[in-house]
């Protein structure tokens, strides 16, 4: 199951049940952006983690399906949607019971959710990412491997297998195991899952650089460079392989694996000031991000034809007026459904009828999510 080449990707129904602040909720729409409005605590972020649900992983708050649960029932959620891609339309299904793992259903039929990345594409940029230049690597890293993995789904075996392999070199490091022989093979397996790891990673930080030079954009070239956050990083299979047997008397010292890329950390460079993302403005910071999340979202659609579902929380408020006009123009341009909230819809007013508006309020549980005209 492959949404293949698209020409338009886009949700068609949202329906919640259950989830978060909202009892029963539903929106039809269109594939226009949806700038979602109302006041502080509506549910307009619950939404748009619902939409992030639609794509591998664990949404844009990375919360567990308890969290998500709607209190004080604490039944369990169901989210359902209809993506549009081209003519075929896929029926979405993500559930909980009683806070419960997550079950995915695809056409009425379980699916592993790996495959939902093969059917809905969905990027985000939320405000927790708004520190992400000045905060600690895990963050950048996890940010990469998101846009890594829009581009090359199967980035996620490849971390699977490296993550899967790493752990059980632990277990030998903790105790404190000195026997090589135990080591090789784990090492064999980490070297050949990190090396096409740190590929996919370099591949994706050169066509996010290659998005970003060639657009007609209103947003500064955020350049990235991938860097180990302690000396030099291996890049082949067997450099990874060697540093990983040099490093077993320090790793078992410290208990952990030191070397590879679990360690990788990303630096962002506002190219035309060539000062680094964490030395820019807040605006500026914020601006490189948006930057990188359209550079991507370009580069998606080359891949697959149409622009993937964009999540922006509270973008529009960070913005001044001509970046948020160009943001819209941009998006727009693009063609992508991107779901936008402020608190207030003159906010969007740049967008005029390019885009549908859904008033988000919250009386009762019962949250109406009506389109607004
Ligand atoms: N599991 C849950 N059950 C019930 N309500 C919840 C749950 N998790 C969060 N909430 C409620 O959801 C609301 C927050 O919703 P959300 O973050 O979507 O608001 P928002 O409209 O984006 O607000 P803001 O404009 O302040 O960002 C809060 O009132 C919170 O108490």
């Amino acid at each position: 199951m492959n949404a293949g080449p698209v020409s338009e990707l886009f949700l068609k129904t949202l329906s919640l049940s259950h989830f978060r602040s909202h009892k029963k909720g539903a929106l039809t729409c269109d594939a226009r952006p949806v700038a979602l409005f109302g006041p502080n605590g509506a549910g307009k972020t619950n939404i748009l983690e619902a939409v992030s649900l639609f794509s591998p992983g664990r949404g844009i708050r990375r919360a567990s399906a308890e969290e998500m649960t709607r209190r004080p029932e604490a039944i369990g959620w169901k989210l359902s949607g209809l993506l549009q891609a081209s003519t075929q339309t896929f029926e979405i299904e993500v559930r909980s019971e009683n806070g419960g793992a997550r079950q995915v259903q695809i056409d009425s039929k379980a699916a592993p959710q790996v495959q939902l990345g093969r059917v809905a594409r969905v990027l985000w940029l939320i405000p927790a990412m708004d520190r992400l230049w000045i905060e600690g690597a895990e963050g950048r890293r996890r940010f990469l491997d998101r846009m890594t993995l829009s581009f090359y789904p199967e980035h996620a075996d490849a971390s699977l297998a490296y993550e899967k392999a790493m752990r059980e070199r632990n277990r030998l490091l903790k105790d404190q195991i000195s026997d090589a022989h135990w080591y090789v093979a784990l090492e064999r397996q980490m070297a050949e899952a990190g090396a096409r790891l740190h590929q996919a990673r370099e591949a994706s930080v050169e066509r996010l650089l290659d998005a970003q030079a060639a657009a007609q954009t209103a947003f500064p070239v955020a350049e990235l460079e991938l860097i180990q956050s302690e000396g030099s990083m291996p890049h082949t299979e067997a450099d990874l392989r060697d540093a990983l047997a040099e490093s077993r008397f320090r790793d078992i010292a410290a208990g952990r694996t030191l070397v590879g890329p679990h360690r990788t950390d990303m630096i962002g460079t506002y190219r035309e000031k060539a000062v680094p993302a964490k030395d820019c403005s807040t605006g500026e910071q914020k601006a490189l991000l948006v930057s990188l999340i359209l550079a991507n979202a370009r580069a998606l659609k080359e891949d697959i034809g149409a622009a993937p579902i964009l999540l922006l929380d509270e973008v529009a408020a960070h913005l001044d007026p001509d970046r948020r006009a160009a943001l819209y123009d941009e998006i727009c341009a693009l063609g992508a459904q991107a779901w936008m909230t402020g608190t207030e819809a003159g906010l969007f007013e740049a967008l005029g009828d390019r885009a549908q508006y859904v008033e988000v309020t919250d009386e009762a549980g019962i949250s109406s999510l009506s389109i607004a005209h």
